[in-house]
């Protein structure tokens, strides 16, 4: 387990007895500009080493929903407690540092660097959180033999095919030991085989503690989850199993 879930979960027991959530959101409400509400009221609580999928229609609210996870975007209503953080709390500065900390993002479209080395991308996240310098080699090279391309960690990142660019993605996220691994569709454009690699991947990482909330319009992907969490018209059903809260 990371040091930010164990400090999550060093906290009081939660209400069902288990680990207390890492993420606990409650009553989230998103109204943007012009009126659009995109998010009434949704509940999500997860604990550390649980795997959620968010499922729900098109426009429903589940990217608007992981920003604001993932401390990308407020909430216009709600409390949101992150590793133990009241991020209502926290300032800009302390809640870039928080989601640099606590939180790895993957998405579909792997937004990898393809003029940077494989190397190069996943340092990059540790320059973000200014590891130390003398430890960073060490703990790039260690995640990318555990996503299994060591072989091309000196490839430009362009050169790589789908699969390898996902599995480079995830390397990049939990290279600094997030509590939270926040994934969108990160098996859209990816086959059967290199699907199943990645859950894998999410696997290793959910037994190491880290909280995995996935997005996703696949049903192997759904089938996969601990919990699957519906949205509908902004609203969560299944958000929490503890105390009926969604
Ligand atoms: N920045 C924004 N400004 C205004 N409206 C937005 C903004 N972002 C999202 N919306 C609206 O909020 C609603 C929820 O959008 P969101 O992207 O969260 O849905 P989604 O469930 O992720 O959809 P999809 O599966 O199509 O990606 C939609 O009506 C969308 O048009």
């Amino acid at each position: 387990m990371t040091d930010l879930a164990l400090a999550a979960s060093a906290t009081e027991p939660g209400p069902a007895g288990g680990l207390p959530p890492v993420i606990d959101a409650r009553g989230i409400e998103k109204v943007f500009a012009g009126g659009i509400v995109a998010l009434r009221g949704a509940d999500l609580t997860v604990t550390p080493g649980e795997r959620v999928a968010i499922w729900g229609e098109s426009g429903a609210g589940k990217s608007t929903l992981l920003n604001i996870l993932g401390l990308l975007d407020d909430p216009t209503a709600g409390t949101y407690t992150l590793a133990g953080q009241d991020t209502r709390r926290l300032s800009a500065r302390g809640k870039d540092r928080l989601r640099a900390q606590a939180v790895g993002f993957v998405f579909q479209a792997y937004h990898v660097l393809g003029h940077r080395t494989v190397a190069q991308n996943v340092n990059l996240k540790l320059s973000t959180i200014a590891a130390p310098r003398q430890h960073r080699a060490t703990a790039v090279s260690a995640v990318i033999d555990a996503v299994g391309l060591s072989h091309r960690e000196h490839a430009a990142g362009a050169t790589l095919s789908g699969g390898e660019k996902q599995r480079l993605a995830i390397a990049r996220a939990i290279v600094s030991q997030p509590a939270v691994l926040l994934a969108d569709e990160p098996t859209g454009n990816l086959d059967h085989a290199n699907a199943a690699g990645v859950l894998d991947l999410f696997d290793t990482q959910a037994r190491a503690g880290v909280a995995v909330v996935v997005i996703t319009h696949d049903e192997r992907t759904a089938a996969w989850a601990d919990r699957v969490v519906e949205l509908h018209d902004g609203s969560t059903h299944g958000g929490s199993t503890q105390g009926g809260v969604a």
